[in-house]
């Protein structure tokens, strides 16, 4: 009795049509998803390769038999930068006594990994050439740093340096601060000063700062320096001057340091999305 019923019900036309339009729907949807992921995909790609067009032609320009003392940044796009340099010290053979001078624990477990000669700068304080990535360079060549969490050991070693040299993609190349990147300005803080803190820059520039929560541990991130990250998500099309901005974080007490890094970089190698590298000068 319910089998016949189920199977007159199944013929009537609005079922039939019910059902088609039901996978149509599933189709549209699925075709949809499919085509989100792999342009994502696409985009990732294009994305690391101009990230690693940039490193390497950074790494060829600036890197020489006169290198002595390498800085080496933190992020996703340095490790092109070390790769290039590992492949001419052992594939081509060069740069046998090139030492290279970490800003974070990945910087130095990069250069461990492939095996070049790692420094500090309690040996190595002058450095001849410092390259690191940038998560946005403005058309001043101010840069945000520190979104991948570090920043403090980066500003140090980059500021021992005669030559600041960023590596980036097309992604990071803005006129104004905030254009592309929207996570804020990362700031290195005392954890015992961070609710204060938060309070002052907002009193003082505008915008809301919050404390850096991690995705797989329990609360905030910490350091590679045991301190705590906050994001300043400053208020976008307000003119700030970054300097005056950066000079008023860092005197709060507790701030270590800012990702604001204003007048250091010397060029900027941005690989583009049509293969090609793009220079900027100070
Ligand atoms: O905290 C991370 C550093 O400041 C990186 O240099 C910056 O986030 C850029 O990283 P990436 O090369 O992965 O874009």
């Amino acid at each position: 009795m319910l089998s016949e019923l189920l199977r007159r019900s199944v013929q009537r036309p609005q079922f039939l049509l019910i059902q088609h339009l039901s996978e149509r729907l599933l189709l549209t949807g699925a075709t949809a998803l499919y085509s989100q992921a792999r342009d994502k995909m696409t985009d990732d790609i294009a994305v690391d390769a101009a990230k690693r067009t940039a490193a390497r032609t950074a790494v060829d320009q600036w890197v020489t038999e006169d290198t002595k003392i390498l800085g080496i940044g933190s992020g996703s796009t340095i490790v092109h930068a070390v790769q290039r340099i590992a492949e001419r010290r052992w594939k081509e053979g060069e740069l046998a006594d090139l030492i290279c001078v970490p800003s974070s624990y990945q910087a130095h477990h990069l250069i461990l990994d492939y095996n070049l000669n790692l420094g500090d700068l309690d040996r190595n304080p002058n450095i001849d050439v410092s390259i690191d990535g940038a998560d946005e360079v403005d058309r001043k060549m101010v840069l945000i740093k520190g979104g991948g969490g570090c920043l403090l050991q980066e500003k140090v070693v980059a500021n021992c340096a005669k030559h600041f040299i960023v590596v980036a993609d097309y992604t990071k190349n803005s006129a104004r601060l905030g254009e592309q990147w929207c996570r804020g300005i990362p700031i290195e803080v005392a954890p015992m000063a961070y609710v204060p803190i938060k309070l002052q820059i907002e009193a003082l520039f505008g915008g809301e700062a919050s404390l850096r929560m991690a995705k797989v541990k329990a609360g905030p991130i910490v350091t590679d320096n045991g301190n705590f990250l906050m994001d300043w998500r400053f208020i976008a099309n307000r003119e700030y001057d970054w300097a005056e901005v950066n000079t008023a974080i860092t005197m709060i007490p507790g701030v270590l340091e800012t990702g604001l890094f204003v007048n250091m970089a010397h060029k900027c190698y941005f690989g583009m999305a049509d293969g090609t590298v793009k220079v900027q000068n100070r």
